[in-house]
């Protein structure tokens, strides 16, 4: 690759290719817990700059949320260089006035996934480490996205809205929520409800990687009393304009952002990079050797060589 691949986009339900940006090649790193959910799409900016894009869910729609290899999809974005995550989600909205079609740039998470999913680069190592997580996505690349993703959503001219500070909870599926569940996660104070947000944002943060997410609301989930709960059918119907407008909104902050992260000094993208060495627990004569060179993988600054981790 000739030029580093600074950014990379996961792409959501609906979208499954940024045809409006040009295709350069198709790569697919086999990474110590497997292979990503497709082949990760090079293309090119029409500044040159390239990024890579991975459809979370394949190229075809194939893998269930549950089912979603978000370790190899992290630790393949990494392995290209990638350093700043921008993923895209299609969700269901827990408030009125976040209609379908609305944009959201959540900055909290309510965990309801139920212990399924492989959750940390750490899990079935000798190594313990205990990620912070308090803020699960990255406070600087969200408020710097936020006048982008406004401008594009303006520039675009179908009105469509965008919230900040919401708090998105993350369910196992793949079967939606019910009424009475919906209703709860309105009373904890979730706005905005999806499957697929964990553990990206955990393996994100554990890989030092920034991450922020661009929610694009599809449904009113099941907590509205007069209305039909959510069906598939009903996420279809939106999902196509949420697409082509996700697909706009990438292209706009692509080119800009990738500048403010090749800028050498002060680098607001790099916000996580150093975020784990308060994380690893010390290390001992009893961490494997074979488990330091997997995570060497995804932290070489911290498992690759002899020294020392704190
Ligand atoms: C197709 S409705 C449920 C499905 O859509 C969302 O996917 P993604 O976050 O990848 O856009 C949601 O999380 C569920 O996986
Ligand atoms: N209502 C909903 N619940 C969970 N994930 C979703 N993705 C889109 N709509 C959703």
């Amino acid at each position: 690759m000739t030029e580093k691949v600074l950014i990379g986009i996961i792409g959501g339900s609906g979208l499954y290719h940024l045809d409006n940006l040009t295709f350069l090649k198709h790569v697919n790193p086999e990474t110590p817990w497997g292979f990503p959910s497709s082949p990760i799409s090079i293309c090119s900016l029409p500044s040159g700059i390239q990024v890579a894009f991975l459809a979370r869910h394949g190229t075809g729609h194939t893998i269930s949320p549950s089912a979603v290899p978000a370790r190899a999809n992290i630790a393949a974005l990494k392995s290209l260089g990638v350093r700043a995550i921008v993923a895209f989600s299609a969700v269901g909205s827990l408030r009125e006035e976040i209609s379908p079609g609305s944009f959201a740039l959540p900055s909290q998470i309510i965990d309801r996934t139920k212990g399924v999913r492989a959750a940390s680069f750490f899990e079935g190592t000798s190594i313990v480490a205990h990620a912070s997580f308090g803020d699960p996505f990255s406070g600087k690349l969200v408020s710097w996205l936020e006048d982008r993703v406004r401008k594009a959503l303006e520039q675009e001219g179908r009105g469509v809205k965008l919230f900040m500070d919401k708090c998105i909870v993350c369910m196992e599926g793949p079967q939606f929520s019910t009424r009475a569940e919906s209703i709860m996660y309105r009373q904890w104070g979730g706005d905005l409800i999806n499957m697929s947000v964990l553990p990206e944002a955990k393996l994100a943060r554990e890989a030092e990687l920034s991450y922020a997410l661009i929610a694009t609301a599809t449904d009113y989930d099941a907590w509205r009393p007069h209305s039909d709960t959510v069906t598939a059918a009903e996420v279809f119907k939106t999902l196509k304009a949420n697409a082509d407008t996700s697909r706009l909104v990438a292209a706009t902050v692509l080119d800009e952002l990738h500048a403010a992260v090749s800028a050498s000094g002060e680098n607001f993208l790099l916000e996580q990079v150093g975020s784990m060495s308060f994380s690893i627990m010390p290390r001992s004569e009893k961490q494997d050797p074979e488990h330091r060179k997997k995570l060497a993988y995804v932290l070489p600054e911290y498992f690759s060589g002899e020294q020392q981790v704190n």
